[in-house]
């Protein structure tokens, strides 16, 4: 049974790192994690929700470097300026990664669960796998079972040289570099959670509940 201790003592070994590297072409090409949610930046309710979770935060971004470095986390841009994807974020965050795993998600989620690493973690070392990623499962019959959402996962850091040798061939798409690893998906249920905020309408819609509410 996992305690109290040995769950401080996984946190210890995790760095947690925020991709905001994307050109959110979706949002009007706006620098997704410094749009206001509620009058704080996105980044800001991520980097609240995942610093309990993990020893240290750094952050890949591509574009205002500075802006980001005023969160007080270290700040690291992708190797290349090509917007070669998350799993470039993923790259840089590897790099400059200290302790043996690191544990990743996006600045456009931000209500994500406060057991997401804990769980990662634990599916992780139960099935003796190198990388653990989130799967939603889909509460109606209409949608798809099952939705992994790759920019969550937890990863050793000791993948970095095959994830360089992956980019450096020209793969891109995270589903098909994290099956090639011994992985496990880790279904949760709480769908909302994994809300990802890609448009400026989407935005305006999650400020507007917290606005309404009593
Ligand atoms: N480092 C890095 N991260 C990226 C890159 N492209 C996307 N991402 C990140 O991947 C995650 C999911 O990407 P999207 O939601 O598609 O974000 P996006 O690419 O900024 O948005 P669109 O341009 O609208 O697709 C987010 O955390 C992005 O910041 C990239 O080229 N480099
Ligand atoms: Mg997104």
């Amino acid at each position: 049974m996992q305690t109290d201790q040995t769950i401080a003592s996984n946190t210890d070994c995790i760095t947690g790192l925020i991709i905001a590297g994307g050109r959110g072409n979706r949002m009007g090409g706006v620098d997704k994690g410094l749009q206001l949610l509620n009058g704080v930046a996105m980044i800001s309710h991520v980097i609240a929700r995942l610093s309990p979770q993990v020893a240290t935060v750094i952050i890949n971004a591509n574009r205002n470097l500075f802006d980001y470095a005023a969160f007080g986390v270290p700040v690291y841009p992708d190797q290349n300026d090509d917007f070669a994807g998350p799993l470039a974020g993923i790259q840089a965050g590897l790099r400059h990664c200290s302790t043996p795993f690191l544990v990743t998600a996006p600045c456009d989620s931000p209500f994500l669960p406060n057991d997401l690493v804990q769980r990662l973690f634990t599916a992780l070392e139960t099935n003796e796998a190198d990388l653990a990623v989130a799967v939603t499962i889909a509460t109606t019959d209409t949608e798809k079972p099952t939705q992994a959402q790759p920019v969550f996962m937890l990863l050793k850091t000791s993948l970095s040289n095959g994830l360089d040798c992956y980019l450096q061939e020209g793969g891109r798409k995270i589903e098909n570099w994290y099956r090639r690893q011994r992985f496990v998906e880790v279904p949760f249920d709480d769908t909302a959670a994994f809300q990802n905020i890609n448009t400026m309408e989407e935005l305006l819609s999650v400020s507007a509940p917290a606005a309404n509410s009593n």
